[in-house]
């Protein structure tokens, strides 16, 4: 006998844009998101019966996510996500869990003559900052905010040997290696009780947000690398170190290989060890290094 063993629906790809505005300053403040709402509950029979008295439509979840955007504040987006999905498990009795995940995308202010323009901003970098907000019934908002898309790149600093050498490897031992990523860090949140809980904790968010961003940066830039296993490491412990309320840190880098090129069939052309210069950037295949760093 067939059985439904999980199902979970909703509305993805949500674009939403609020533009809040200081009429004293006549500043403007722009907020652009990207929504997914996945509602989770009693709405077996919707698959199992065609009983559709079960199914709030995804038209509907798109809907609230526009009103709820225009009657609360959106940022930090960790409230914002908290709001959204308590108010699907609030105003429908049979469903229990509300998955929203908030994606926000760059509008970074322009400097003009030297001052922040009031109305005007650029997409600086494809870097979103990221929320996925667990609301469930009985147990409390489960929150992860994270950093994605965040591209880097070190010229030096970084190496890579003494790994398993057999029969199937080739890779030789790198002492002096470009070392680049695209940053997905995550960190994860002990579990709140209610929105209430959330707003007591309200300033953790950004505040956090900056600190797990500028050790990534740092720790990027200034550690000898010895592989990306091992500085990633170095990251997630200064972030638990930072965040007294992050339960978890969780990284994810893909390894951007620029292999070196052997000219020397020109004319003897040296570019490769000290006098490499000239790289190929490789889009594929990629190392992916992955951990998640607890206390
Ligand atoms: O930092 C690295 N970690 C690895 O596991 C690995 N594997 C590889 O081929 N190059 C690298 N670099």
């Amino acid at each position: 006998m067939p059985k439904l063993a999980a199902a979970r629906y909703g509305k993805d790809n949500i674009r939403v844009c609020k533009v809040e505005r200081d009429e004293a300053t006549k500043t403007h403040i722009v907020v652009e998101m990207t929504v997914c709402v996945l509602l989770e509950g009693e709405i077996e029979t919707s698959y199992t019966e065609a009983d559709n008295s079960v199914v709030v439509a995804t038209d509907t979840m798109k809907n609230t996510t526009y009103i709820v955007a225009k009657q609360n504040p959106v940022t930090p987006p960790e409230l914002f996500a908290s709001i959204l999905g308590t108010h699907f498990i609030e105003t429908y009795k049979h469903i229990h869990t509300a998955h929203i995940k908030v994606t926000i995308h760059k509008w970074t202010r322009m400097i003009i003559d030297g001052k922040p323009h009031p109305h005007s901003f650029f997409r600086d970098g494809d870097e979103t900052r990221i929320v996925e907000a667990d609301v469930i019934e009985g147990k409390g908002i489960e929150i992860r905010s994270a950093i994605s898309g965040l591209l880097v790149l070190k010229s030096t600093g970084s190496q890579f040997h003494s790994f398993v050498r057999n029969d199937f490897t080739t890779l030789p031992d790198v002492y002096d290696r470009i070392l680049s990523t695209s940053v997905d860090a995550g960190w994860t949140w002990k579990t709140l009780s209610s929105v209430d809980e959330v707003e007591t904790e309200v300033e953790k968010f950004d505040e956090t947000w900056t600190k797990a961003r500028d050790i990534t940066i740092k720790t990027f830039a200034e550690d000898s690398s010895a592989s990306v296993q091992n500085t990633m490491y170095k990251m997630g412990e200064q972030i638990l170190a930072a965040a007294s309320s992050v339960e978890a840190v969780d990284y994810s880098l893909p390894n951007k290989h620029y292999f070196e090129i052997d000219l020397s069939w020109h004319h003897g052309l040296k570019n490769t060890g000290e006098d490499a210069e000239v790289y190929a950037p490789q889009s594929n295949p990629n190392g992916l290094i992955k951990c998640t760093v607890t206390r």
